[in-house]
């Protein structure tokens, strides 16, 4: 049995109705309920975690993702609500606040009006998530639009902290032994060819989930295909590293391009961290402020 964390707030099982999926991966699934104890349809929707139990995916990978959640308290992360235990206490649930408007994937895709103002209060959030997150030591590892969900019109949230590793105080980076299960496409070139993982990598996909948003997670712009080939990490990697980097989307303004190129840096050393980021997305923010002011 799991011993009950002082600090959990335990949701019963038994009030928990299920409504709808909302999503799923290779080690769990998220669900809409609605946590109704009074039964008569006023209670709160919530959105469950729930660990697809198979070789790869452990419960203790799952109890420390509970774990890391359960202490973020940042309004650009999705918040932690509690768990829940199966029945025979053989399983647990992750139970936590409902986005209504999905993934920034769908959402871009839905309105495809967003103006570059909003795109870049999306990117300073993201930014913001993260450099929260990296302030508490820790590496996304999986930072991409599919895991960025839409609170509101003018509210984004990182999500999906599966792959999320504290990185030791003894060092500036963490090195995963298996090799990761997300696309290479988000992945920086030490990720790929050393499994090397540390802030530096979470900026070059920042850099990618920049590229998404301005070109409205439009996948034709993904080098997964290409003229039909698909491409392999090797060849992807090789690419990389004579330089070849994604064009920029149409109308995606010069300098928010050259923010994706800081962060594509091959020289991990040489992208630049996510307070700088923040803070030269401010201003580019403020020049449009301004351009339309004037
Ligand atoms: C990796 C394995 S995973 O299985 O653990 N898993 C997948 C994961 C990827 C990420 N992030 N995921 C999180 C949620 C999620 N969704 C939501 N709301 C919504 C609301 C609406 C919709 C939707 O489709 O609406 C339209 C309009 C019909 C398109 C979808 C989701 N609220 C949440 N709160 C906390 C999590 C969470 C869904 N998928 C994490």
């Amino acid at each position: 049995s799991i011993p009950a964390q002082p600090e959990q707030t335990v949701f019963e099982e038994r009030h928990l109705r299920f409504i709808s999926s909302l999503g799923k991966g290779n080690f769990g699934s998220v669900e809409l309920c609605r946590y109704d104890p009074l039964g008569d349809n006023t209670g709160e929707l919530v959105a469950v975690k729930k660990l697809q139990p198979n070789e790869k995916s452990t419960l203790e990978d799952f109890k420390k993702e509970v774990k890391i959640l359960s202490i973020f308290e940042c309004e650009y992360i999705v918040k932690y609500k509690g768990i829940c235990y199966s029945t025979g206490r053989l399983s647990m649930s992750l139970v936590m606040e409902y986005l209504p408007h999905g993934n920034l994937i769908g959402y871009l895709n839905t309105y495809q009006h967003i103006n570059t103002r909003r795109m870049l209060l999306f990117a300073s959030q993201i930014c913001k998530g993260m450099e929260y997150l990296q302030s508490l030591r820790y590496v996304h590892r999986d930072l991409a639009a599919r895991n960025i969900l839409v609170a509101s019109e003018s509210l984004v949230k990182i999500a999906d902290f599966g792959l999320t590793k504290v990185i030791p105080f003894d060092k500036d980076y963490y090195r995963v032994m298996q090799p990761g299960e997300s696309p290479i496409f988000w992945y920086a070139p030490e990720s790929i060819n050393e499994s090397r993982f540390s802030h530096k990598s979470d900026v070059w996909s920042f850099g990618v989930v920049l590229h998404e948003l301005f070109s409205y997670c439009n996948t034709n712009y993904n080098p997964k295909r290409v003229g039909g080939l698909t491409v392999t990490s090797l060849c992807f990697f090789h690419a990389l590293s004579i330089n070849w980097r994604l064009p920029a989307p149409s109308n995606c303004p010069p300098e928010v391009y050259g923010l994706m190129k800081q962060c594509w840096a091959y020289n991990f050393e040489e992208r630049p961290c996510f307070s700088s980021l923040g803070k030269q997305i401010e201003t580019i923010m403020q020049e449009e402020r301004d351009n339309l002011k004037g």
